[in-house]
């Protein structure tokens, strides 16, 4: 048994099977553990890299801190050369954290001062620019992305954001660098280490980029970034001829009955369940008819997912436009609003188990975070993508539940009607 290459922590779990999915599409096998593991890490033993899916974007910093800390200890003791912290393409943090904290506390326990911070994931519209961060050509500040329901981002420049987060330096390596190779950015990293910055954010307008920055600071012991930065590092792996052969065969799934839960706001999400309802028997939560009565609302949807719609896929969810959500969340409270969602939909994940749901697709980072940890899976191994960033999973050990962790913003309007086609 040969040490994993790289350790990835991942703040969120749809962040964690994105990140996956860009390694396994570099051809590095890549399991997902779900928490720091107090499992019998044979089941992963042949895994290039070791990815944990944490909770961590959005819970107090405190508590985001210790999980992050606990997973590279864990990754360490399965003897990982190198580690990353995977945060959002959209960089996802309030000013208080937890993408500063996290980093920070990362850095020291590994005694290191310095390391990168690109968020860029070209092949989903997320590019950095002058240390600003692009959705889709729109500076983060003008995308969709302001309106998050608990992350709202206002600001895309990133050296500010992150410059409120953590009492470290944060400086620029900016594209002329970047597009002047490898060496002439190593150079440039050195620079602005030597200045006494601790985070470097990268420019990245493009997947060349990104693999001219892996390799210029392929000598960190921590990177942190979207999963492009990480795929890249994967991509550099196997150039460098350090990835095992493969071994195993290709997940196979049959499915039973499919239930989609989205929890998602995301300009995307929406799209997607629109499409999706369309044609498609489809149930529509109403946040506060359940802040009334949590066991009622659970009660009717079950009969509701009981009733014969012969074997079609089905749909529940809470995703609504942006002016909906404020006023459930200044009528509920933010908070409650979201956990009392999120409760709904990890209740009936686990409920489908009971109905011949063998199949489920998961919209929202959050909502995903929730679902995955009520079900009690452990462990998730990485099968065929779906969309750039959402590969469908499978649920260690027995393989029999397939799951697809879809991040708000990914995926094209008839996402859920592809990703049920690829077990056909
Ligand atoms: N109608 C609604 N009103 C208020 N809050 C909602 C509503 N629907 C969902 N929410 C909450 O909004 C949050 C959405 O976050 P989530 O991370 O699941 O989706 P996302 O932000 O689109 O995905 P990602 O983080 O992957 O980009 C969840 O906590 C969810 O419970
Ligand atoms: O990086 C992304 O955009 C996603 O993996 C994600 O983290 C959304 O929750």
């Amino acid at each position: 048994m040969t040490a994993p290459l790289l350790g990835v922590i991942a703040d969120d779990f749809t962040g964690a099977t994105d990140a996956a999915n860009m390694l396994a599409r570099v051809g590095l096998s890549a399991a997902v553990l779900i928490g720091v593991p107090a499992l019998d890490a044979e089941l992963v033993s042949h895994a290039d890299a070791l990815v944990v899916a944490l909770k961590s974007r959005t819970v107090p910093v405190a508590g985001a801190v210790t999980d992050s800390l606990a997973a590279l200890a864990w990754l360490r003791t399965q003897g990982c050369g190198q580690f990353y912290f995977k945060y959002c393409s959209t960089f996802d943090s309030t000013p208080h954290g937890n993408i500063g904290p996290v980093a920070d506390a990362l850095l020291d326990a590994l005694g290191e001062t310095f390391t990168v911070v690109c968020p860029a994931l070209p092949v989903n519209g997320r590019t950095v620019y002058g240390g600003h961060l692009f959705v889709g050509g729109q500076l983060l500040s003008d995308s969709p992305m302001r309106d998050h329901p608990l992350t709202p981002m206002t600001d895309a420049n990133l050296l500010r954001v992150l410059a409120q987060q953590t009492s470290r330096r944060v400086g620029l390596a900016d594209a002329a660098g970047v597009e002047r190779g490898e060496e002439a950015l190593r150079g440039q990293l050195a620079r602005l280490r030597a200045e006494g910055v601790g985070y470097a954010v990268v420019d990245a307008t493009n997947d060349a980029h990104l693999r001219t920055l892996a390799r210029a600071a392929s000598h960190l012991k921590l990177l942190t970034g979207g999963s492009g930065l990480a795929g890249a590092l994967g991509e550099d792996y196997r150039m460098g001829g350090q990835l095992a052969p493969v071994s195993g065969t290709a997940p196979r799934h049959v499915i039973s009955r499919a239930l989609i839960l989205s929890g998602s706001c995301s300009a995307a999400t929406r799209a997607q369940v629109a499409q999706f309802a369309a044609q498609h028997p489809a149930f529509t939560i109403d946040p506060l008819a359940l802040s009334r009565d949590p066991a009622g609302t659970l009660a009717q949807i079950v009969d509701w997912l009981k009733q014969d719609w012969g074997g079609q896929s089905l749909l529940v969810s809470s995703s609504a436009p942006s002016d909906q959500v404020k006023e459930v969340q200044r009528l509920l409270g933010t908070e409650r609003a979201a956990s009392l969602i999120e409760e709904l939909l990890s209740d009936l994940a686990v409920a489908s188990g009971d109905l011949d749901f063998n199949t489920l697709v998961v919209a929202g980072g959050e909502t995903s975070g929730a679902v995955v940890g009520a079900l009690g899976v452990q462990a998730l191994e990485v099968g065929p993508e779906i969309d750039p960033g959402v590969p469908w999973t499978l649920a260690l050990p027995e393989r029999r539940l397939a799951l697809a962790l879809k991040s708000g913003n990914f995926g094209t309007p008839d996402f859920f009607e592809k990703a049920l086609r690829v077990w056909a």
